[in-house]
């Protein structure tokens, strides 16, 4: 049944838990104080070396429009049961904090936070669900991206997932994260129109079968279409599509501009080789193959070791629903609080796994590059008033396995968040997301080839400053005094 509620805002896309802890907040008066929340993931997806951020355009949207509609609130107070005083605080809800970000493009890493939110502790507690949401999947996808891009290097790679994403949301956004993370288009109408993507595409098996064969079919297709890749495999790959398609194209002529074939089943090495042998043969050296068919980039790997001749890839499911890590995990932790004297006072949560330990405090994160060779050292985590780049010298050590250390010089250190949000306004412009792709694309020229591989990639440094981890250590310690505290009644 259609629910008598107009969906007419997406304030309420966020778990109970946030509404309610929202509602304590505001019953004990503690709602306004100043927070400070860090979003980031733990690990790395899909085994790989680094993760390509995506998100930050759909996040800004939603705190600009943060804001219960009358609807919203119909529903928390009539159905739901919220009191009607804390409705009518919901009512003149807006998000007014800052917001840092790292930006579209940007080498991401684990435990390093990608988004960093100042605001009203109410505030800030009620956009986390959404922000995890935007930015789990579109960070996931944009990473698979560039995965595949890794491997099939300069050839071209074509968004094909749309019908097998979780849905509409996740094909729109998705193709989007997937262009950001390195592929050259999308099969997505929908998504060309919003992002200004470019959109390619060939044509289905069933235009071939409406027509009965294939000779009738790339000719009906060529009639009303310059470029033409048809696809070959509808009945016989080599027998009638690759023959079909040379005579179809030797017979148009300069009348359509013959592009290629397509292949979506079968021996793919087998047949792309046969198949260039054929399209050279005939005259049509220039015309690409594309393949397709439940490709990823392991497939692709093996495909290029059998010396397989393809010249585009079309890549869908294994791709837009991040099929082998469904999930990227990132999460959103409060590192500060505003105590009741207005000063603000550091937040810890203690895990018996040491990488589960948050860090503490109000932070700045910067990568650190060489300036004699362009390449990143790691990235940089310090407490706010630091400034290294002022510094001639510092130490990098792992923030678990302090013993691996090293000290730097000469170096660049680049901040890598940017003020996105202030006093509840967005201060921000996005970049096309063409552009968002070629930083994506310079960036990875800061890593060393050990970083990227596919397989078991060196794991790239994030690093805790002397400061930051000594406050760590003393927050760990003031918990620990607590407890005992508590232990000893
Ligand atoms: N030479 C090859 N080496 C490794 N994998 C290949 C090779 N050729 C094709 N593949 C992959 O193997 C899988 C074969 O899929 P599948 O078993 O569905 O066969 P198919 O030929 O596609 O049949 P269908 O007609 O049902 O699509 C696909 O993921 C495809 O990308
Ligand atoms: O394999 P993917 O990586 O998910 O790429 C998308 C797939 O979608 C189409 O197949 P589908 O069977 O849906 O349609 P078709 O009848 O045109 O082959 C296309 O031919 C690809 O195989
Ligand atoms: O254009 C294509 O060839 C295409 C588009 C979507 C899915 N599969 C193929």
């Amino acid at each position: 049944m259609k629910s008598k509620y107009p969906d007419d805002s997406l304030t309420l896309h966020t778990d109970l838990y946030q509404i309610n802890m929202a509602e304590s907040y505001w019953a004990d008066g503690i709602h306004n104080r100043k927070s400070v929340f860090e979003l980031y993931f733990r690990k790395l997806p899909f085994g790989n070396g680094f993760a390509i951020f995506a998100g930050l355009e759909r996040m800004l949207e939603y705190l600009r429009d943060f804001r219960f509609s009358e609807s919203d609130l119909e529903y928390l107070e009539n159905d739901l049961g919220y009191s009607e005083d804390f409705i009518g605080y919901l009512r003149d809800l807006r998000f007014t904090g800052d917001v840092y970000s790292m930006v579209e493009g940007e080498l991401v890493f684990g435990n390093e936070p990608i988004v960093r939110i100042e605001a009203p502790l109410v505030e800030a507690q009620l956009v986390e669900t959404a922000l995890l949401n935007i930015v789990n999947y579109q960070t996931l996808i944009a990473t698979k991206a560039s995965r595949i891009k890794q491997i099939v290097k300069d050839d071209v790679v074509m968004e094909f997932g749309t019908r097998r994403a979780q849905e509409m949301d996740a094909a729109i956004w998705g193709t989007r994260a997937a262009i950001i993370g390195g592929l050259e288009s999308t099969s997505n109408v929908r998504a060309g129109k919003l992002f200004n993507l470019p959109v390619a595409g060939t044509h289905a098996h069933s235009l071939v079968q409406a027509y009965k064969n294939d000779y009738e079919a790339f000719h009906a297709y060529a009639r009303r279409h310059k470029d033409c890749v048809f696809l070959v495999d509808t009945y016989n790959t080599l027998k009638s599509g690759v023959p079909t398609a040379i005579k179809v194209a030797k017979e148009l002529g300069d009348k359509i501009n013959f592009m290629g074939i397509r292949l979506d089943s079968g021996d793919i090495a087998f047949l792309s080789k046969a198949a260039r042998k054929m399209l050279d043969d005939a005259g049509f050296p220039n015309a690409k193959i594309v393949v397709s068919n439940d490709l990823d980039e392991y497939t692709i790997l093996n495909l290029k070791a059998q010396n397989a001749m393809v010249d585009m890839w079309g890549i869908g499911t294994k791709l837009i629903t991040g099929y082998d890590q469904p999930a990227l995990g990132a999460v959103y932790k409060i590192v500060a609080i505003e105590k009741e004297n207005g000063q603000m006072e550091d937040t810890i949560k203690i895990s018996a796994n040491a990488e589960k330990v948050t860090t503490p405090g109000q932070k700045k994160l910067y990568r650190i590059i060489d300036r004699e060779n362009g390449k990143a050292e790691g990235d940089y985590i310090t407490m706010f008033d630091e400034e290294p780049q002022l510094e001639e010298r510092i130490k990098m050590f792992h923030p678990v396995h302090t013993f691996i250390s090293k000290f730097v010089t000469n170096f660049e250190a680049k901040n890598l968040h940017t003020k996105v949000v202030e006093n509840g306004q967005v201060i921000y412009e996005s970049p096309s997301v063409q552009a968002m792709r070629e930083y994506a694309t310079e960036n990875l020229d800061l890593l060393w080839d050990e970083y990227k591989r596919s397989l078991n990639p060196e794991e790239y440094p994030v690093d805790l400053s002397q400061k930051c981890w000594d406050n760590k250590m003393r927050n760990i310690q003031e918990v620990k005094d607590m407890v005992e505290q508590i232990e000893l009644g």
